[in-house]
Protein backbone atom coordinates (compact mmCIF):
# COMPACT_ATOMS: atom_id res chain seq x y z
CA UNK A 1 0.00 0.00 0.00
CA UNK A 2 1.41 3.52 -0.85
CA UNK A 3 1.84 5.72 2.30
CA UNK A 4 -0.31 8.48 0.13
CA UNK A 5 -3.26 5.70 0.74
CA UNK A 6 -2.26 5.30 3.76
CA UNK A 7 -2.41 8.67 5.11
CA UNK A 8 -5.62 9.35 3.52
CA UNK A 9 -7.55 6.46 4.88
CA UNK A 10 -5.41 7.29 8.30
CA UNK A 11 -4.42 3.81 8.91
CA UNK A 12 -2.29 3.95 11.57
CA UNK A 13 -3.57 1.76 14.03
CA UNK A 14 -4.47 3.90 17.11
CA UNK A 15 -2.89 2.26 20.41
CA UNK A 16 -5.40 1.28 23.32
CA UNK A 17 -8.04 -1.07 24.07
CA UNK A 18 -10.37 -2.15 21.27
CA UNK A 19 -12.79 -4.97 23.93
CA UNK A 20 -12.43 -5.72 27.69
CA UNK A 21 -13.90 -8.26 29.96
CA UNK A 22 -13.65 -7.65 33.42
CA UNK A 23 -14.54 -10.23 36.27
CA UNK A 24 -17.15 -11.56 32.77
CA UNK A 25 -18.88 -14.77 34.52
CA UNK A 26 -21.40 -16.72 32.10
CA UNK A 27 -23.88 -19.48 34.13
CA UNK A 28 -25.87 -21.33 31.63
CA UNK A 29 -28.33 -23.35 33.48
CA UNK A 30 -29.82 -23.76 36.73
CA UNK A 31 -29.52 -26.45 39.60
CA UNK A 32 -28.24 -29.71 38.34
CA UNK A 33 -28.18 -28.09 34.49
CA UNK A 34 -25.89 -25.29 35.62
CA UNK A 35 -22.70 -24.94 33.80
CA UNK A 36 -20.43 -22.28 34.56
CA UNK A 37 -18.58 -21.36 30.52
CA UNK A 38 -16.93 -18.30 31.95
CA UNK A 39 -15.79 -17.86 35.45
CA UNK A 40 -14.20 -14.46 36.30
CA UNK A 41 -12.50 -13.77 32.71
CA UNK A 42 -10.33 -10.47 32.61
CA UNK A 43 -9.16 -9.73 29.43
CA UNK A 44 -8.05 -6.92 27.45
CA UNK A 45 -8.12 -6.73 23.37
CA UNK A 46 -5.13 -4.38 22.24
CA UNK A 47 -6.05 -2.18 19.40
CA UNK A 48 -4.76 -2.78 15.96
CA UNK A 49 -3.44 -6.42 17.26
CA UNK A 50 -4.36 -10.26 16.40
CA UNK A 51 -5.47 -12.40 19.32
CA UNK A 52 -6.18 -15.39 18.89
CA UNK A 53 -7.92 -17.15 21.85
CA UNK A 54 -6.82 -21.13 22.35
CA UNK A 55 -8.30 -24.16 24.90
CA UNK A 56 -9.63 -27.30 25.09
CA UNK A 57 -12.55 -27.85 24.23
CA UNK A 58 -15.73 -26.78 26.53
CA UNK A 59 -13.19 -24.26 27.81
CA UNK A 60 -15.35 -21.43 26.70
CA UNK A 61 -13.69 -20.20 23.94
CA UNK A 62 -17.08 -19.40 21.73
CA UNK A 63 -19.00 -18.23 24.63
CA UNK A 64 -16.22 -15.24 25.57
CA UNK A 65 -15.86 -14.73 21.70
CA UNK A 66 -20.60 -14.42 21.95
CA UNK A 67 -20.13 -12.60 25.31
CA UNK A 68 -17.47 -10.20 24.11
CA UNK A 69 -20.07 -9.63 20.96
CA UNK A 70 -23.34 -8.72 22.53
CA UNK A 71 -24.57 -12.30 20.80
CA UNK A 72 -25.05 -13.69 24.43
CA UNK A 73 -25.88 -11.89 27.72
CA UNK A 74 -23.30 -11.73 30.54
CA UNK A 75 -24.50 -13.18 33.91
CA UNK A 76 -21.55 -11.00 36.18
CA UNK A 77 -18.77 -8.44 35.52
CA UNK A 78 -18.29 -6.41 31.93
CA UNK A 79 -18.09 -6.56 28.56
CA UNK A 80 -16.74 -3.22 26.43
CA UNK A 81 -16.49 -3.05 23.11
CA UNK A 82 -14.63 0.30 22.91
CA UNK A 83 -16.12 2.58 25.55
CA UNK A 84 -19.26 0.81 25.32
CA UNK A 85 -20.25 -1.46 28.00
CA UNK A 86 -22.10 -4.33 26.56
CA UNK A 87 -24.70 -5.04 29.68
CA UNK A 88 -26.40 -1.73 29.78
CA UNK A 89 -27.64 -1.98 26.01
CA UNK A 90 -31.08 -3.34 24.86
CA UNK A 91 -31.30 -5.42 22.17
CA UNK A 92 -32.31 -2.92 19.72
CA UNK A 93 -28.82 -1.26 20.69
CA UNK A 94 -27.53 -3.95 20.61
CA UNK A 95 -27.92 -4.95 17.51
CA UNK A 96 -26.65 -1.26 16.27
CA UNK A 97 -23.69 -1.60 18.01
CA UNK A 98 -22.61 -5.23 15.87
CA UNK A 99 -23.81 -3.63 12.62
CA UNK A 100 -21.83 -0.79 13.33
CA UNK A 101 -18.65 -1.74 14.80
CA UNK A 102 -18.05 -5.17 14.72
CA UNK A 103 -17.20 -7.58 11.81
CA UNK A 104 -17.97 -11.74 12.04
CA UNK A 105 -16.44 -14.22 10.27
CA UNK A 106 -17.40 -17.66 11.15
CA UNK A 107 -16.00 -21.62 9.77
CA UNK A 108 -19.41 -21.60 7.73
CA UNK A 109 -18.54 -18.71 4.84
CA UNK A 110 -22.51 -17.87 5.25
CA UNK A 111 -22.52 -16.41 1.97
CA UNK A 112 -25.92 -15.67 0.21
CA UNK A 113 -26.22 -18.01 -2.92
CA UNK A 114 -27.79 -15.36 -4.97
CA UNK A 115 -25.66 -12.49 -4.11
CA UNK A 116 -22.38 -12.20 -6.14
CA UNK A 117 -19.16 -11.80 -3.99
CA UNK A 118 -19.30 -7.95 -4.19
CA UNK A 119 -22.66 -7.67 -3.25
CA UNK A 120 -22.02 -10.33 -0.32
CA UNK A 121 -19.75 -7.79 0.91
CA UNK A 122 -22.10 -4.85 0.63
CA UNK A 123 -24.82 -6.49 2.22
CA UNK A 124 -24.29 -5.67 5.94
CA UNK A 125 -24.17 -2.06 4.70
CA UNK A 126 -26.93 -2.43 2.22
CA UNK A 127 -29.20 -3.54 4.95
CA UNK A 128 -28.15 -1.28 7.44
CA UNK A 129 -28.76 1.52 4.29
CA UNK A 130 -25.39 2.97 5.05
CA UNK A 131 -22.73 3.82 1.95
CA UNK A 132 -19.77 1.48 2.03
CA UNK A 133 -16.27 3.38 1.34
CA UNK A 134 -15.24 3.33 -1.93
CA UNK A 135 -11.42 3.97 -1.12
CA UNK A 136 -11.74 1.71 1.69
CA UNK A 137 -13.75 -0.82 0.14
CA UNK A 138 -11.43 -0.88 -3.03
CA UNK A 139 -8.31 -1.52 -0.63
CA UNK A 140 -10.21 -4.69 1.38
CA UNK A 141 -10.89 -6.05 -1.93
CA UNK A 142 -7.79 -5.70 -3.27
CA UNK A 143 -6.16 -6.67 0.01
CA UNK A 144 -8.10 -10.20 0.36
CA UNK A 145 -6.98 -10.36 -3.53
CA UNK A 146 -10.43 -10.72 -5.27
CA UNK A 147 -10.80 -7.79 -7.53
CA UNK A 148 -11.07 -10.29 -9.85
CA UNK A 149 -13.79 -12.56 -8.58
CA UNK A 150 -16.40 -9.73 -7.76
CA UNK A 151 -18.79 -11.11 -10.08
CA UNK A 152 -18.57 -14.56 -9.36
CA UNK A 153 -21.36 -16.32 -6.94
CA UNK A 154 -20.19 -18.51 -4.26
CA UNK A 155 -20.70 -21.68 -6.49
CA UNK A 156 -18.17 -20.08 -8.44
CA UNK A 157 -15.49 -19.70 -5.92
CA UNK A 158 -13.28 -22.41 -3.54
CA UNK A 159 -13.76 -22.36 -0.41
CA UNK A 160 -11.02 -20.23 0.49
CA UNK A 161 -12.45 -17.47 -1.79
CA UNK A 162 -15.43 -17.60 -0.33
CA UNK A 163 -13.78 -17.25 3.20
CA UNK A 164 -12.30 -14.39 1.63
CA UNK A 165 -15.57 -13.10 0.65
CA UNK A 166 -16.26 -13.56 4.17
CA UNK A 167 -14.08 -11.27 6.28
CA UNK A 168 -14.04 -8.65 3.19
CA UNK A 169 -17.81 -8.43 4.44
CA UNK A 170 -16.39 -8.49 8.47
CA UNK A 171 -14.04 -5.66 6.90
CA UNK A 172 -16.12 -3.58 5.04
CA UNK A 173 -17.95 -1.30 7.45
CA UNK A 174 -14.14 -0.94 8.99
CA UNK A 175 -15.58 -2.23 12.49
CA UNK A 176 -13.73 -1.19 15.83
CA UNK A 177 -13.14 -5.31 16.22
CA UNK A 178 -13.55 -8.17 13.73
CA UNK A 179 -14.42 -11.42 15.67
CA UNK A 180 -13.36 -14.53 13.68
CA UNK A 181 -14.64 -18.07 14.99
CA UNK A 182 -12.64 -21.19 13.54
CA UNK A 183 -12.01 -19.29 10.09
CA UNK A 184 -10.02 -22.00 8.89
CA UNK A 185 -11.51 -24.85 9.96
CA UNK A 186 -13.24 -25.62 6.94
CA UNK A 187 -10.50 -24.97 4.45
CA UNK A 188 -7.22 -27.13 3.31
CA UNK A 189 -4.14 -25.66 4.93
CA UNK A 190 -3.12 -23.51 1.56
CA UNK A 191 -6.42 -21.75 1.62
CA UNK A 192 -6.30 -21.45 5.31
CA UNK A 193 -2.68 -19.90 5.27
CA UNK A 194 -4.44 -17.76 2.81
CA UNK A 195 -6.82 -16.30 4.77
CA UNK A 196 -5.03 -16.23 7.71
CA UNK A 197 -2.97 -13.99 6.04
CA UNK A 198 -5.01 -11.32 4.68
CA UNK A 199 -6.57 -11.52 8.11
CA UNK A 200 -2.84 -10.82 9.62
CA UNK A 201 -2.74 -8.27 7.02
CA UNK A 202 -5.95 -6.29 7.52
CA UNK A 203 -3.97 -5.57 11.03
CA UNK A 204 -0.72 -5.05 10.04
CA UNK A 205 -1.65 -2.72 7.08
CA UNK A 206 -4.98 -1.96 7.68
CA UNK A 207 -4.91 -1.38 11.88
CA UNK A 208 -7.63 -3.68 11.80
CA UNK A 209 -8.54 -5.64 15.61
CA UNK A 210 -8.66 -9.03 15.30
CA UNK A 211 -9.73 -11.70 17.73
CA UNK A 212 -10.10 -15.27 16.43
CA UNK A 213 -10.75 -18.70 18.43
CA UNK A 214 -8.75 -21.10 17.24
CA UNK A 215 -7.85 -25.32 17.80
CA UNK A 216 -4.91 -25.11 15.20
CA UNK A 217 -1.52 -23.86 16.60
CA UNK A 218 -0.33 -22.84 13.18
CA UNK A 219 -3.08 -20.41 12.63
CA UNK A 220 -2.63 -19.13 16.30
CA UNK A 221 0.95 -18.65 14.98
CA UNK A 222 0.18 -15.70 12.94
CA UNK A 223 -1.64 -13.57 15.73
CA UNK A 224 0.17 -11.19 17.91
CA UNK A 225 -0.42 -12.75 21.10
CA UNK A 226 -2.51 -16.53 22.09
CA UNK A 227 -4.99 -15.88 25.64
CA UNK A 228 -5.57 -19.75 26.56
CA UNK A 229 -8.30 -20.70 28.61
CA UNK A 230 -9.10 -23.82 30.76
CA UNK A 231 -12.56 -24.12 32.60
CA UNK A 232 -13.93 -20.85 31.80
CA UNK A 233 -10.59 -19.36 33.07
CA UNK A 234 -7.50 -17.45 31.69
CA UNK A 235 -4.76 -19.62 32.61
CA UNK A 236 -1.97 -17.96 29.87
CA UNK A 237 -0.96 -15.52 27.42
CA UNK A 238 2.19 -16.08 25.50
CA UNK A 239 3.00 -13.10 23.08
CA UNK A 240 4.55 -13.71 19.61
CA UNK A 241 3.86 -17.25 19.31
CA UNK A 242 5.64 -19.85 16.84
CA UNK A 243 3.44 -23.11 16.45
CA UNK A 244 6.44 -25.10 18.34
CA UNK A 245 5.74 -22.46 21.52
CA UNK A 246 2.04 -22.79 21.40
CA UNK A 247 2.36 -26.45 21.43
CA UNK A 248 4.88 -26.43 23.96
CA UNK A 249 1.51 -24.39 26.28
CA UNK A 250 -1.08 -27.04 25.19
CA UNK A 251 1.31 -29.99 26.07
CA UNK A 252 1.34 -28.24 29.04
CA UNK A 253 -2.53 -28.10 29.72
CA UNK A 254 -3.23 -31.45 28.85
CA UNK A 255 0.23 -32.69 32.02
CA UNK A 256 -2.00 -30.86 34.02
CA UNK A 257 -5.12 -31.73 33.04
CA UNK A 258 -4.24 -35.17 33.96
CA UNK A 259 -2.56 -34.77 36.87
CA UNK A 260 -4.95 -32.51 38.60
N1 LIG B 1 -26.29 -22.55 25.20
C1 LIG B 1 -25.68 -23.28 26.13
N2 LIG B 1 -26.40 -23.89 27.10
C2 LIG B 1 -25.79 -24.60 28.06
N3 LIG B 1 -24.46 -24.80 28.14
C3 LIG B 1 -23.70 -24.23 27.20
C4 LIG B 1 -24.27 -23.45 26.15
N4 LIG B 1 -23.25 -23.02 25.35
C5 LIG B 1 -22.11 -23.50 25.88
N5 LIG B 1 -22.38 -24.23 26.99
C6 LIG B 1 -21.38 -24.89 27.85
O1 LIG B 1 -20.43 -23.92 28.24
C7 LIG B 1 -19.12 -24.48 28.25
C8 LIG B 1 -18.22 -23.66 27.31
O2 LIG B 1 -18.66 -23.87 25.98
P1 LIG B 1 -17.99 -23.17 24.71
O3 LIG B 1 -18.79 -23.56 23.51
O4 LIG B 1 -17.81 -21.72 24.98
O5 LIG B 1 -16.56 -23.88 24.68
P2 LIG B 1 -15.46 -23.85 23.54
O6 LIG B 1 -14.16 -23.69 24.23
O7 LIG B 1 -15.83 -22.87 22.49
O8 LIG B 1 -15.60 -25.34 22.99
P3 LIG B 1 -15.29 -25.94 21.51
O9 LIG B 1 -13.82 -25.80 21.32
O10 LIG B 1 -15.71 -27.37 21.65
O11 LIG B 1 -16.11 -25.17 20.53
C9 LIG B 1 -19.27 -25.93 27.84
O12 LIG B 1 -19.33 -26.72 29.01
C10 LIG B 1 -20.59 -25.95 27.12
O13 LIG B 1 -21.20 -27.23 27.24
Amino acid sequence: MSQNATLTLGLKSPAGVAACATGLTKVYGEGETRVVALDSVTVEFGRGRFTAIMGPSGSGKSTLMHCMAGLDAISEGSARIGDTELSGLNDRQLTRLRREKIGFVFQAFNLLPTLDALENITLPMDIASSKPDQEWLELIVGTVGLSQRLRHRPSQLSGGQQQRVAVARALAARPEIVFADEPTGNLDSRSGAEVLGFLRESVRELGQTVVMVTHDPVAASYADRVVFLADGRVTDDLPAPTPEAVLDRMRHFDAKGRTS
